[in-house]
């Protein structure tokens, strides 16, 4: 890349940074004037010791009036004394005030996450960016920013610009010469430096992100719950640790790589710095010895000088963190302003349905899955009429979720259309469609929240609703035999005392949540297969009943699911092979009546 585009490239790190100021200034006033004030005082710091040492040697060593020295020293000592109280002062409130803008931000890009859609979701150049766009709050890595450091490091750095000010000023005074070289100098070692932190910042923050994330991943492997039971079983833990290791490796020779250029780099610029250090005390002392200048000027330009080499290094910091910080806050930018697909598809689509009966047609639907080649879903046609209750059956991979997938607008159709009452789904605004259709999935979740937040979520709720659905679930005894009843906590994440429920407990709750919220429409993708046959019997019994005014589509690999239903879908590699009730379909002897036979001796046991 060249330097003209370095130097944009910059320019738009730094320019991210202002955004930081002016997005924190539409939060919070105070805390941007407060960071002025900082600055300033930080500004200062030096400044007070070198006048006041000039006038103490000049009152000692010329003037030989040692009380005007010591009121010198106790000014001096006084006005430090207030510059530190302020630099504390404004420290713990900024301490308090970043913690805040840390939650606001994090918040804004939760619900940005939350509002992608399905789709976005499932792509993995999504988590790569999200990482990136989550290292301005977790600094997973030394070399990665944090949001306090770059609210610390960007006022650090105008105050340091401030110091140069006057310390060149202070250098003006001898020759502009000795400035101008040492300037030069300086400027190249801070070049080299930016250079290597580029390199090595790259390597983290592209080069690294997926590697990262599968790091991150092995490591939960090992510690979350939810695969606490198959690392067990299955022996797993040295396997995942070799993984993890296999990838610090790939991850080690890229650092490696990069951290040497910057060890050569900080080699070239030390030896210039202490090089042309040396040469200026030389000239300074060469000056006093001459008695060009008198010794209060020797010290005034020997601690210019200590304060010159601090800020140069300090701004080449603060420009190194600053730049990963730029770079970071422009993943996050961008991530914020990631095009959700959910949101587009909603500009266009503001149609509300205004009726609880539906007539829902799949016309000509093929669909294939992001970069994927084939069809997940073949010229698929079927209506469903109102009220009816349709099953879809066929083996693994047959396609059924995705069909249930399309219907939920979780993916649009590679072809064709999905129509409800004659308007295109995608034309419908979606949260009106969502407020229409409930869906149960086979890998519904369990929140670890109190179980009647895992019932309702945020909506407002009637007690008597809650308990006529367990009842119809045959609920009660669990509910009843749970320490705070609805109230208990489920989950053992983060509470000793929270409740794991059985599987099928589990899944009797993902079915209350559908029926609590009541909509016109229920998908219920395989809902009991982790009941038992009675219990499954038992719910498919008094779900008829309760969903007798609703339109309904089950899948189920269980065949005994189907007989309730009004008609049957048979699903063969992404097409509709066979279609009818119970009865016809077991006449026609086709792929039904396979299947069916399969589970034949189940369906004797549940007959007698
Ligand atoms: N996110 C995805 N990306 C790519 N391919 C997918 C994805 N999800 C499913 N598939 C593929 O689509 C095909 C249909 O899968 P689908 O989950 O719809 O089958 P299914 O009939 O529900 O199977 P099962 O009975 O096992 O749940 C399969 O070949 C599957 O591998």
């Amino acid at each position: 890349m060249g330097i003209q585009n370095k130097v944009k490239e910059m320019l738009v790190y730094f320019k991210n940074i202002y955004h930081l100021y002016k997005k924190i200034w539409g939060q919070d006033k105070s805390y941007v004037i407060n960071s002025i004030l900082i600055i300033f005082v930080k500004a200062l710091y030096p400044f007070n010791r070198i006048l006041f040492l000039k006038l103490i040697i000049d009152e000692l060593a010329g003037n030989l009036r040692w009380t005007s020295a010591l009121i010198y020293v106790i000014s001096m000592c006084t006005i430090e004394l207030i510059l530190r109280s302020f630099d504390s002062i404004f420290w713990t409130y900024e301490q308090k005030k970043i913690l805040r803008f840390k939650s606001i931000f994090l918040k804004e890009l939760s619900m940005k996450t939350m509002d992608l859609s399905y789709e976005q979701i499932d792509n993995p150049y999504l988590h790569d960016h999200k990482q990136k766009a989550m290292a301005i709050f977790y600094p997973g890595q030394a070399q990665f920013m944090d949001l306090k450091n770059t609210l610390i490091d960007s006022k650090q750095l105008v105050a340091y610009v401030l110091q140069l000010i006057g310390v060149i000023i202070i250098f003006l005074t001898i020759t502009p010469y000795v400035f101008l070289v040492l300037f030069i100098i300086y400027l190249i070692s801070i070049v080299l430096n930016i250079i290597a932190a580029d390199k090595e910042f790259n390597v983290w923050s592209h080069s690294l992100v997926n590697i990262g994330r599968r790091v991150g991943y092995y490591q939960e492997l090992a510690t979350d719950f939810t695969y606490a039971k198959e690392m067990r079983t299955n022996i797993l833990g040295q396997w995942v640790v070799d993984k993890m290791y296999y990838y610090f490796d790939t991850m080690k020779s890229g650092v490696n790589k990069a951290v040497n250029v910057f060890t050569i780099m900080n080699i070239i610029s030390n030896t210039l710095q202490i090089t042309l250090n040396g040469a200026v005390y030389f000239y300074i002392a060469w000056l006093a010895y001459t008695g060009f200048i008198p010794l209060s000027d020797v010290i005034v330009y020997i601690n210019s000088l200590g304060v010159f080499v601090t800020v140069l290094a300090g701004i080449s910091t603060c420009l190194i963190s600053l730049q990963k910080a730029g770079m970071h806050l422009s993943t996050y930018f961008k991530y914020l302003t990631t095009v959700s697909h959910t949101k587009s598809i909603e500009d266009n689509a503001n149609i509300v349905l205004d009726t609880t009966t539906f007539t829902v047609e799949f016309i000509n639907v093929y669909f294939k899955y992001p970069e994927q080649d084939h069809y997940a879903i073949k010229n698929l046609n079927l209506t469903i009429y109102p009220n009816e209750k349709i099953a879809i059956v066929g083996e693994n991979g047959a396609g059924k979720t995705t069909f249930i997938k399309l219907l939920l607008r979780f993916y649009k159709p590679t072809k064709g259309q999905i129509l409800i009452n004659g308007i295109d789904i995608q034309n419908i605004s979606m949260d009106n469609y969502m407020k229409n259709i409930t869906a149960v999935f086979q890998d519904f979740n369990i929140l670890n929240y109190p179980l009647i937040e895992n019932f309702v979520f945020d909506h407002a709720y009637e007690e008597n609703t809650i308990k006529e659905i367990i009842h119809n679930l045959n609920l009660e005894k669990t509910v009843n035999h749970l320490p705070n009843g609805l109230y208990t906590e489920l989950g053992r994440l983060f509470d000793h005392k929270g409740i794991e429920l059985s599987g099928g407990q589990k899944q009797k709750l993902a079915i209350a949540r559908a029926l609590f919220k009541n909509s016109p429409f229920v998908i219920l993708d395989e809902p009991t297969a982790m009941l038992s046959p009675q219990a499954e019997y038992e719910i498919y019994t008094n779900f008829a009943k309760l969903t007798q005014d609703k339109t309904t589509v089950y899948i189920s690999h269980r065949m005994s699911s189907c007989r309730f239903c009004d008609r049957i879908i048979v699903m063969e590699l992404g097409e509709i092979v066979e279609s009818g009730n119970h009865e016809e379909l077991i006449k026609k002897e086709g792929e039904y009546y396979k299947l069916y036979n399969i589970q034949a001796e189940f369906y004797k046991t549940l007959d007698d």
